[in-house]
């Protein structure tokens, strides 16, 4: 029966190059077990497909490999191609339908009302917010990194980030630098562990099959330890706002006194009306997902990417002496921050060899050209951002690590894009960029970051990760690698399945 639904989608999508399918489970053999094994093999097609799209099967679920910069301007400009692949529903049950799992007219009109919040007034208050959980993580760092200790920077930067997170959305600090024990930072922890674990479990994705696994009663727990939590303070927050202790905001000039996203929520309308507890839940609930565990990989990675290249350090260590002259010890202004620009330099980097989000999903509820590859109903479309970093048509000599390459090398608008373009593009860009840049200026002012062992410095400015190779080449480097090298895993956002460890060395 299966088999009679999908002919005719099978005989169009077919057309596309990809790997050979088996009867029933089509790739699902092939594509991998865990996050880093199916990232491995999304890069070994992408080379035996020259760099371009193709198309594989997971038992009946028609799939498309989009890495060609033409497909994907087509597809992240389109207004109509906007809903979201199957991936995000396992989000649902937190997030609901808020502006990321969203769709259709909701996400639309939510779209158009959020997009104040990141009006440049706002983002000053939050950069207060950033500097000060900056100076608590640099003490934390401090306590962590004491007599040469190695310490796993990717799980230092989730509570920092954590703690800005909640404060610059709900205005509550819940101190996850301080308490990593604490229920409610230890529910986030695991909730988004656990979500990017599931992403590509084919038993543990869909919600119905779910409630079977061992570990689904463990979950709804920390489900419900988020929900009372963020609804609780949704509730005070209403609270206060009622009776007028909660600042406003008039008409559309933002005021300079302290807001939280929750604040701008709780004075908007839709359709004349304001939001429904369940729609601020849902919004505030995204931003805690994605406004946190985006910033956590790109924090992380750009740390160790500083203990990986001492010279691109020296260089943004000058950088800030120069903007910050003899005050290094005090928060940078929003205004310093935009002016070092070797700092972005780097950030554009790191965020180019480990973007945060290494790919997205849409899914095609229509027949689609696209520029002459006919894409059938019903097919899901994963979007390889990721790739696009390590071709070199676009990037010379990719596996080098060169902040530089951004003063000469000026990719088109498509063809680097880690955080997305378009219509549904990230409406946080700018407040991660800062956020990122403020933690690193000060981690950069404060430390000298080395990494867990003195020989693993990059001598040749060349990665330590392989994933842009081709197969064979990749394998035999990975042999030579050493066990504090990480192992890359792609799934919401990009991690290092075994943590990214570093030491750092106070500066006088
Ligand atoms: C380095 C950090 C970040 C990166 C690389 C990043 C990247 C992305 C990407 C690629 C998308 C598109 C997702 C898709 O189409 O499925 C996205 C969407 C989104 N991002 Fe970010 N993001 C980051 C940080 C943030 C932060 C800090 C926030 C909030 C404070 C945020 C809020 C959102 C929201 C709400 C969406 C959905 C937008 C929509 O569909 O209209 N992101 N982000």
């Amino acid at each position: 029966y299966l088999e009679l639904r999908v002919a005719n989608k099978k005989r169009v999508l077919n057309k596309i190059r990809g790997p050979p399918t088996l009867p029933i489970i089509g790739n699902a053999h092939q594509v991998g077990k865990n996050p880093t094994e199916i990232l491995n093999t999304f890069f070994d097609w992408w080379h035996t497909y020259d760099k371009d799209n193709f198309r594989f099967w997971v038992g009946y679920y028609a799939n498309l490999f989009v890495c060609n910069p033409k497909h994907l301007e087509f597809i992240l400009s389109s207004n109509t191609l906007i809903n979201k692949s199957d991936i995000y529903d396992m989000l649902h049950p937190w997030l609901g339908t808020g502006l990321l799992t969203g769709t259709g007219s909701k996400w639309h009109k939510h779209r158009k009302m959020i997009t104040p919040s990141f009006h440049f007034n706002i983002l000053q208050d939050f950069h207060q917010v950033m500097n000060e959980n900056s100076t608590k993580f640099i003490k934390q760092l401090k306590k962590v990194s004491a007599g040469d200790n190695i310490l796993d920077f990717q799980n230092e930067s989730h509570y920092l980030t954590l703690d800005v997170i909640c404060e610059t959305a709900m205005g509550v600090p819940i101190n996850a630098m301080g308490q990593h024990d604490n229920s409610v930072v230890k529910a986030f922890k695991d909730m988004c562990y656990n979500l990017n674990m599931r992403a590509f479990n084919p038993l543990k994705r869909s919600e119905a099959l779910y409630r079977f696994a061992p570990d689904y009663a463990e979950n709804a727990k920390t489900l419900k330890i988020l929900q009372d939590f963020t609804n609780e303070i949704i509730e005070k927050r209403i609270e206060a706002h009622r009776t007028g202790t909660a600042k406003k905001i008039e008409g559309n000039e933002f005021s300079r006194k302290k807001m939280v996203f929750m604040d701008v929520l709780l004075s908007s309308t839709i359709d004349g009306r304001p939001l429904t507890k369940e729609e601020i839940y849902e919004e505030v609930s995204t931003f805690m997902f994605e406004g946190h565990d985006t910033t956590t990989s790109g924090v992380a990675f750009a740390g160790y990417l500083l203990s990986r290249f001492p010279e691109e350090q020296r260089k943004l260590y000058e950088e800030q002496q120069a903007v910050m002259g003899n005050e290094m010890h005090r928060d940078a202004t929003f205004q310093e921050i935009a002016d070092m620009k070797y700092l972005d330099l780097f950030i554009k980097e790191a965020q180019r060899v480990y973007p945060s989000v290494p790919f997205i999903g849409r899914y095609t509820e229509k027949e689609y050209n696209i520029h002459g590859t006919i894409v059938p109903q019903g097919t899901t479309l994963n979007l390889a951002l990721i790739n696009l970093g390590y071709d070199d048509r676009t990037f010379k000599d990719p596996l080098r690590f060169n902040p530089e390459r951004f003063e000469h090398e000026k990719p088109g608008p498509f063809e680097y894009v880690p955080f997305s373009a378009g219509p549904r593009n990230c409406i946080g860009q700018k407040f991660a960029l800062l956020e990122i840049k403020t933690v690193i200026s000060k981690l950069v002012r404060s430390f000298e970051v080395l990494p867990a062992m003195d020989e693993l410095v990059s001598k040749d400015g060349y990665l330590n990760t392989y994933i842009g190779l081709p197969t064979a080449e990749k394998i035999k480097k990975e042999k030579q690698g050493h066990k504090y090298d990480p192992i890359l895993s792609a799934v919401l956002t990009l991690k290092s399945d075994n943590g990214l460890y570093l030491r750092l060395r106070e500066r006088k």
